[in-house]
């Protein structure tokens, strides 16, 4: 009987998070009726309930993060239990039933692609065999830019394009130009139906009843059936070439295949398995590095001697050079720290991306329920004048001096996530970032089109769907720099 009693209590005891009241059925809901962005709406509501809380949206228990310790907690103390991700429906329907790395169950799986993308793409050795590509497009971008002839150029639109060729002339080879025009276009549309809290998301018993009320399903269907026949033509040109592709570079395309016929993996690829590999590789690299360009550029136009001073390091390391080596490019160092600036303040998922509880644990002592789904705000850390001085300056130099990286160890600055699920593409987004934009500062001056009212009126409102980003596109023009020898 003591022990019956005993066990009971403890039972009766586990701390349960705090959180907003909740309605039948809605849960809480109504708290996130407001204009704010969801990362800035849980901020404000971790001001009320701390910086660990819990708020039930619809059917599904949510735990939100918001210090360095409780990331800690979820990404480091708890990591195993927190390894894997919930399963959102446009990611089902579209991503080939969650198979791509981002959102496949942590597992064997899970392991073995992740594996296969770290050495075969992601890696440092291949990000710089890979360099020729980054010259060619920076270059290509360049050209472009001067041919404006003083006319506004839509930075937004151009980061994009150049940040997807990057990424899908790696995972696809050279040929697949026409192939890419159909492929950017349906990727912008699956990135809208990827935000974090969509209805169907958050009734899970009825996410297709409701997905069809909306209408959604039938887009995810279609924007499936888009992607599916790029895909195919992709592969099929891949396989018709064969293992005969002669001098040229293996691409992904190419390592999962060869991969696949192999057959040695525990858990066998499946064509499906091989298009969500690189679907997600193409999502997951293409807005988070153009959305990060257009930021740099938003705060370097908003403070004019941190832009003076990043040129003058860029124009020191090309003068007397016609291009750029990656030795010299890792070498810009004060570019990185404005870099890494721009990612405490606008890092593109001010949410990593979700976490699901495997099992019932506790997180700081507190009961987390199986399936609750974690998220750690690393957009109010990064804002947390606690951690950084004056936290709404821009302010490149506050990480001269200090030992945060991009690593995930140290849990105030985390834009890359930490953990088992911490970005594996930090080298590839780094390279690509640092070069495109140490040509643009190098080759062009810039200025705010005087319709857009001048330096003080740059809007810098951000919009977030899947990934936080400008509202209104960056139009700037690019004034030719005269490089001198
Ligand atoms: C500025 C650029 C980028 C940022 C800020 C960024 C950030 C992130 C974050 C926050 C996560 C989730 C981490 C977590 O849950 O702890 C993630 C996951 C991921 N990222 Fe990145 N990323 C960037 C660029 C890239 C690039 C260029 C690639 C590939 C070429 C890439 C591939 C991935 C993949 C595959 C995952 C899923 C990892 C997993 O679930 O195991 N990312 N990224």
């Amino acid at each position: 009987l003591p022990i019956i009693f005993f066990h009971g209590q403890t039972k009766n005891t586990k701390q349960l998070l705090p959180g907003p009241w909740k309605l039948p059925f809605l849960g809480s809901i109504h708290q996130l009726l407001t204009r704010e962005q969801t990362h800035h709406r849980f901020h404000r509501l971790s001001k009320q309930y701390g910086d660990l809380f819990s708020i039930k949206l619809g059917g599904v228990d949510f735990v939100v993060a918001s210090s360095p310790c409780s990331a800690r907690a979820v990404l480091n103390t708890q990591d195993h239990v927190l390894a894997s991700r919930p399963t959102l429906l446009a990611v089902e329907v579209i991503g080939y039933n969650s198979g791509g790395i981002g959102f496949s169950p942590y597992g064997q799986y899970w392991r073995q692609l992740r594996k296969i993308c770290t050495q075969e793409l992601l890696s440092s050795r291949k990000v710089k065999a890979l360099g020729f590509i980054r010259y060619e497009e920076g270059e290509r971008l360049v050209e472009k830019i001067g041919s404006a002839g003083g006319a506004p150029v839509n930075l937004t639109e151009m980061f994009m394009a150049v940040s997807n060729i990057q990424i899908t002339r790696t995972a696809f080879g050279k040929e697949c130009g026409r192939s890419r025009g159909r492929f950017l276009s349906a990727m912008k549309e699956t990135l809208k139906l990827l935000p974090m809290l969509r209805v169907a998301d958050l009734f899970p018993s009825m996410s297709f009843l409701i997905s069809c009320l909306d209408g959604s399903s039938f887009q995810m269907k279609r924007l499936r059936r888009e992607m599916d026949a790029v895909l195919d033509e992709i592969i099929e040109e891949h396989v018709m070439r064969g293992e005969d592709g002669g001098e040229m570079e293996e691409d992904l395309v190419d390592v999962l295949l060869r991969i696949q016929r192999k057959g040695e993996l525990q858990v066998p690829l499946t064509m499906d398995n091989v298009k969500a590999v690189i679907l997600d590789m193409l999502v997951a690299a293409t807005e988070t590095t153009s959305n990060t360009m257009c930021w740099v550029m938003s705060e370097l136009m908003r403070h004019p001697n941190i832009m003076s001073k990043t040129q003058l390091e860029i124009r020191e390391a090309f003068r007397g050079k016609t291009r750029l080596e990656d030795n010299d490019i890792s070498g810009l160092r004060y570019l990185h720290l404005v870099i890494m600036e721009t990612l405490r303040m606008h890092p593109p998922l001010p949410l990593l991306l979700p976490r699901t509880c495997s099992e019932a644990t506790e997180l700081l002592g507190f009961h987390i329920p199986a399936k609750a789904r974690v998220v750690v705000n690393v957009w109010a850390i990064g804002r947390d004048p606690m951690i950084w001085k004056d936290p709404e300056s821009f302010w490149p130099e506050r990480f001269e001096e200090n030992s945060r990286d991009f690593k995930g160890n140290n849990y105030e600055y985390i834009p890359f996530g930490s953990g088992r699920r911490v970005c594996p593409g930090i080298t590839f987004a780094m390279a690509g970032m640092e070069l495109f934009l140490g040509l643009l500062l190098n080759h062009f001056d810039w200025k705010i089109p005087a319709c857009d009212g001048g330096l003080e009126e740059l809007d810098m409102e951000e919009e977030f769907d899947g990934t936080t980003r400008r509202k209104k596109d960056l139009c700037l023009i690019a004034v030719p720099h005269e490089i001198l020898g």
